[in-house]
């Protein structure tokens, strides 16, 4: 599966908590994050991560697209709902687009521990059916 990990600043800690603690889960998967985020777990949680830009300059937006192309099974989301983010338009859309296209999204850790464990148990495999189907109707 493919999954976003998106950390605003006042989370960061906590998304690499997160990513210690499921690393045995998350290391079977194939990983994206936005710019700084993305360095941070890389560094810290000893992941291979694949890096977009940073989220004020453009990552939000460039997970989205891959949400467009269905190229995105789960939004990992850890939003700082306190402080306001210059790229607010950005992050409304991602979410709006998780919303389009069914894409199981967490905003808060509580939520991602949910989703990480269903990816566990294979809860997600529709996921699967779903890009198969749209590969062959192509
Ligand atoms: O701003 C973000 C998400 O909206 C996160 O971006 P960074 O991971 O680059 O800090």
């Amino acid at each position: 599966m493919n999954i976003a990990l998106i950390a605003h600043d006042e989370k960061k800690k906590d998304i690499i908590q997160f990513a210690v603690a499921y690393h045995h889960i998350l290391k079977g998967h194939t990983l994206f994050a936005t710019g700084t985020t993305g360095k941070r777990i890389s560094e810290e949680a000893d992941l291979t991560i694949h890096r977009f830009k940073s989220g004020p300059l453009g990552g939000d937006q460039q997970i989205g697209a891959k949400i467009a192309e269905d190229e995105m099974d789960m939004v990992l989301f850890f939003r700082d709902p306190l402080t306001a983010q210059p790229h607010e338009p950005d992050i409304t859309a991602l979410i709006r687009l998780c919303d389009v296209y069914q894409i199981p999204l967490a905003t808060n850790m509580a939520g991602a521990e949910i989703l990480v464990r269903a990816l566990d148990r294979g809860d997600l495999a529709w996921r699967s059916i779903v890009k198969d189907k749209k590969n062959n109707q192509e």
